[in-house]
């Protein structure tokens, strides 16, 4: 009763244009198998929301991607946050809450604002002709985070082709992650030792963490591994986030002059763009034990792949799920997961696609695309190489 389906979600094909696979996925059964990599799947709203909040039957110690820790070593040492189950994940994550919380990011807000309306000039004092990616959401992230976790001025330019190689971990083994593969070690040795506290900048986030285990909150061996979280989580999602909202408001002329009106309404214009275009698109869990889903009986040590971005687009949940719509109710979606190992991050993400669009609406009247978007391809981020966009100064 679970249907065998021959889908690869890491095709070329698939990672080009998801939706006719989730439209498959989803109508198929509430529970598939994917014959190509021996995984379950899920891809309707109901069932990923209950494996992302089953975390006792659906852990993420044993990797939130194809790979099975209990199997194969991992290419890197596990996140103690999110390659980790209660309770070795609750003190981590508890000094990330307390340290990314909107109130602590209110001291970075101003700073942020002010570069990004400097951004944004720049780009104008160029014309009218830009790219939302190559001018706007690869340039805002690297201008503002590596400052806010207190990284030196050198080697910044490891930060997105290490993300972008993590996340295509996360997938198999394919020419993606070959492609990566081939310069990673110098990029490593930067991650790992941007992680050290004589790298880290005093005031900084990531002294900040250094300081909690000082407390005794996380310990010294921890430490380094919650940096390393954020330089590998922080990047390349915000600049994916940032395009995607850029992309979803483009030529929308009414959307554009009611959001220039009334500026309360971008936190929710962020979380619809999150929803609507889903920049991680997938993660696995490993069954613990035997689970039933769905009245399906799924056996203990199986991989359960959850597409987020199908979830985000499920007729059974949301209504014209396809649409961009400023004025629906997009909370609930699982753009940023859900539950235990929900994005910590969210609200710095939220302020820097805040900052950046409330500096564009200040100084321009309409958004408009001037030729197609061409697509990067991941495993598992859904993201832009080129978005060519041409601007109406005000
Ligand atoms: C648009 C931007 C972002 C998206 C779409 C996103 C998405 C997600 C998702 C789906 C998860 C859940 C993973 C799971 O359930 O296995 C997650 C977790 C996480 N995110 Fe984000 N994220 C974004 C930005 C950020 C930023 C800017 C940071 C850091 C500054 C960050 C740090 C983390 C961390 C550390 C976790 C693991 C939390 C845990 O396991 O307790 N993310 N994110
Ligand atoms: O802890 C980590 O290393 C980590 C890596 C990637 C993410 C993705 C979901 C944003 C989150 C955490």
């Amino acid at each position: 009763e679970v249907p065998r389906l021959d889908i690869d979600p890491f095709s070329d094909a698939f990672l080009a244009d998801p939706f006719p696979f989730h439209e498959r996925l989803r109508e198929a059964a509430p529970v598939t198998y994917l014959e190509p990599y021996g995984v379950y799947a899920v891809a309707r709203y109901a069932e990923v929301h209950r494996a992302l909040t089953d975390w006792q039957g659906l852990q993420s110690a044993a990797g939130v991607g194809l790979s099975n820790f209990r199997k194969e070593p991992p290419w890197r040492p596990p996140s103690v946050l999110l390659e980790a189950d209660p309770p070795r994940h609750d003190a981590p994550r508890s000094v990330l809450v307390k340290l990314l919380s909107p109130r602590r990011l209110r001291a970075l807000e101003a700073g942020w604002r002010a570069d990004a309306a400097r951004v944004v000039d720049e780009m104008l004092a160029r014309g009218r002709d830009f790219d939302a990616v190559t001018d706007l959401a690869e340039v805002f992230p690297l201008r503002v985070f590596p400052d806010a976790i207190g990284l030196g001025d050198s080697g910044r330019e490891h930060l997105l082709p290490y993300g972008d190689f993590a996340f295509n971990a996360f997938g198999p083994r394919n020419r993606l992650v070959e492609e990566g593969q081939a310069g990673i070690g110098p990029t490593m040795a930067w991650i790992d030792a941007q992680c050290r506290r004589e790298n880290l900048a005093p005031g900084g986030i990531g002294q900040q963490i250094w300081e909690a285990a000082d407390r005794g909150e996380i310990t010294a061996e921890q430490a380094p591994f919650v940096v390393r979280s954020l330089l590998t989580a922080g990047v390349d999602t915000t600049v994916t986030g940032i395009a995607s909202v850029l992309h979803a408001l483009a030529d929308r002329p009414e959307d554009w002059r009611r959001l220039r009106a009334d500026r309360s309404l971008l936190p929710r214009v962020f979380e619809e763009a999150v929803r609507l275009e889903s920049p991680v698109q997938t993660f696995f869990r490993t069954t613990t034990q035997p689970v039933e889903l769905a009245g399906v009986e799924i056996p203990a040590d199986e991989k359960v792949l959850m597409f987020l971005g199908a979830a985000n687009r499920d007729w059974r949940r949301w209504h014209d799920p396809h649409a961009f719509d400023l004025h629906r109710d997009p909370s609930g979606h699982v753009g940023f997961g859900m539950g235990l190992h929900q994005c910590v991050g969210q609200h710095l993400a939220r302020l820097e696609a805040v900052s950046v669009l409330d500096a564009l609406l200040d100084r321009v009247t309409a958004l408009e695309t001037t030729g197609p978007a061409r697509r990067h391809l991941n495993n598992t981020l859904r993201g832009f190489e080129a978005l060519p966009m041409r601007l109406t100064a005000a």
